[in-house]
């Protein structure tokens, strides 16, 4: 059964699906990483490979950018196509001198101002967390591959561009945020609603301590080393 936002086929969607924001990072993933990757979904242009990875079926597919896409898009993969296992593969800002571009962050919980939670499932909590076994796939595939992995708390903003960053004070200092990004608070609220594995693992696009910035090209080809880690997490048969 296909829905109103994803054409493929039932069992044209692997079981674990790693899901970058940018459609284009999801191709440049899919033809740099997998076995012959076959484009299962483009309505909308949101493209969803799936190929192998050192033989395991794995599907990328794009979630959009924000939490109500990638609200739609997590729902109806783990609700419809029967996936269990959804890693967000996404770029981030750092709030903190600690971070430069490039570093690769694993997420070991998300906070947001948002009312997905509540609306979707009627959670009031503004904290949500990924799946332990996930993230310790996660943190296992980056020992073995030599990476380095930070972790911590994403900020999972509504909000990209902003008037003034009084805000953000709250969310770093009471909230310990070290980086924000749009989608984890949504795709982790979805996971626990429905059972499923949830993940999300982030590469430093820029920091708000030295202004310091990735151009799109690099956001959409170079976080290699991220792409890498959730890949051989994803082939881990012990999911
Ligand atoms: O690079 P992606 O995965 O899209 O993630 C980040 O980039 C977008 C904003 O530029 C938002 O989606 C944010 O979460
Ligand atoms: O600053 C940033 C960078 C990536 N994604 C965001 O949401 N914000």
């Amino acid at each position: 059964m296909s829905t109103p936002h994803n054409s493929a086929a039932p069992g044209q969607i692997a079981k674990t699906v790693l899901m970058p924001g940018d459609p284009l990072r999801s191709k440049f993933i899919a033809e740099h990483f997998l076995d012959n990757p076959v484009l299962v979904n483009n309505l909308r242009g949101v493209q969803g490979y799936t190929g192998s990875y050192h033989g395991v079926p794995v599907t990328v597919m794009a979630s959009g950018m924000g939490m109500p896409s990638i609200g739609i898009y997590s729902w109806e993969l783990f609700k419809f196509y029967d996936v269990d296992n959804i890693i967000r593969v996404g770029s981030a800002g750092a709030y903190t001198a600690d971070l430069n571009l490039f570093d690769v962050f694993l997420a070991d919980a998300a906070y947001s101002e948002s009312t997905y939670a509540l609306v979707q499932g009627g959670n009031t909590a503004h904290t949500l967390y990924p799946s332990a076994a996930l993230n310790a796939k996660l943190e296992k595939a980056a020992a073995k591959l030599g990476i380095e992995l930070h972790e911590g708390t994403t900020h999972s903003s509504d909000v990209f561009y902003r008037a003034n960053d009084g805000y953000l004070q709250d969310v770093i200092l009471n909230h310990h945020c070290k980086v924000v990004e749009m989608e984890s608070f949504a795709l982790f609220a979805n996971a626990a609603v429905l059972h499923k594995n949830a993940a999300t693992i982030l590469t430093v696009s820029d920091s708000f301590v030295t202004h310091q910035e990735t151009t799109p090209q690099e956001r959409e080809e170079s976080f290699t080393r991220m792409m890498q880690v959730a890949l051989e997490a994803a082939a881990d048969q012990s999911l």
